[in-house]
């Protein structure tokens, strides 16, 4: 995997212990559809989604953002439930799936409903380990992988919660599968699937060789294919067409959950993922194409007052492309890590 360059110097400040996040008002989505050329560090061209005005989106002051120590501070015991968060507050956890038996043969997947490998499996219970945060909601994509990370990771979460996949796609299925305990829906998490979330269509390349395909059409046409923001695989989806379903998505059914309080974690796929991030993040699409995300490193982000704040991977430094890896993350980790035996007895 390559590292994603552009990524450490931009977030450098993640790195530094008293750092400060550039940051400006956030902007209902505004999905940048066209690069300019002018300084991509500072500026975004972004053109709405049809709905939205264009604009010149320029960040400018710098704010203080301090870590916010009830989510990240390791504890020895399990914190309560969100009745002693802060109300306005929110604690968003994205996953890319772990290791899937397609990823290991390194062909492309898209939207092909592949099982995890024995290496996923593991990256999923690994990632489940992150934190002691409550998740009080689990988004996945409609695909096994992402299905199996988002469970296998709760199985080993703090928590002990069982995460319960809700059937909404019939009045029948959904009436079907209820629960008439409050007490036990109080120690469930609800996973809801949803296929806005799924993997970047990959068109005709689903199924082929990634090594082959390149030598094939050659590295530079396969790299855009696989990278660039507007231009589709043959008959598949850009990340600009992705990011028009899966961004649509966060924002009318994920974002209400977080400005409620709730902490939510989306276990979704590499491109679903990198259209997300570049709208939270408010990437140019320049920026986009050296974001680059491991499976089943869980990337943390705090929402408050209607902004996001990065606050990097709480996992050690194994990967070479880790988004935003922070030591002090590490070391947290590996606080929790040598703590763990008391908080889960
Ligand atoms: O669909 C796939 O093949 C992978 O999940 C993502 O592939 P990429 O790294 O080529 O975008």
């Amino acid at each position: 995997m390559s590292t994603a360059m552009s990524y450490q110097s931009i977030y450098s400040f993640v790195s530094q212990q008293s750092s400060t996040i550039s940051q400006s008002s956030r902007q209902p989505l505004l999905l940048p559809t066209k690069c300019l050329k002018i300084d991509s560090s500072l500026c975004y061209y972004t053109s709405r989604r049809k709905r939205n005005l264009s604009k010149i989106e320029t960040i400018s002051s710098q704010i203080s953002v301090s870590y916010n120590t009830t989510l990240l501070s390791p504890s020895k015991n399990i914190i309560p439930d969100n009745s002693q968060k802060k109300s306005n507050e929110a604690a968003l956890i994205l996953i890319r799936h772990g290791e899937s038996l397609w990823n290991a043969k390194n062909l492309f997947t898209g939207c092909v409903d592949v099982p995890l490998t024995e290496k996923g499996v593991e990256e999923a219970i690994e990632a489940g380990k992150i934190s002691n945060i409550p998740i009080d909601v689990i988004f996945t994509s409609s695909l096994i992988r992402a299905q199996m990370t988002a469970v296998l990771a709760m199985i080993q979460h703090r928590r002990k919660k069982v995460p319960i996949i809700l059937h909404n796609e019939s009045d029948q299925a959904k009436s079907w599968s209820q629960v008439f305990s409050e007490e036990t829906k109080d120690q469930s998490v609800p996973v809801i699937p949803a296929w806005q979330l799924n993997e970047r269509m990959y068109g005709e390349l689903q199924g082929l060789n990634k090594q082959e395909t390149a030598e094939r059409y050659g590295k530079q046409q396969v790299h855009e294919w696989r990278r660039s923001y507007d231009i589709p695989p043959p008959k598949g989806e850009s990340l600009e067409m992705c990011a028009e379903r899966a961004v649509a998505y966060f924002e009318e059914n994920i974002e209400p959950k977080l400005a409620a309080g709730k902490n939510v974690m989306i276990a979704a796929h590499g491109n679903s993922l990198r259209s997300i991030i570049m709208y939270l993040d408010k990437l140019t699409c320049k920026e986009v194409i050296s974001l680059e995300l491991s499976t089943g490193i869980p990337l943390l982000y705090i929402f408050k007052d209607g902004k996001f704040m990065k606050r990097g991977s709480p996992v050690g430094p194994t990967e070479a492309g880790v988004y935003a890896y922070t030591k002090r993350l590490a070391q947290y980790r590996q606080k929790l890590d040598e703590s763990s035996e008391v908080i889960c007895s």
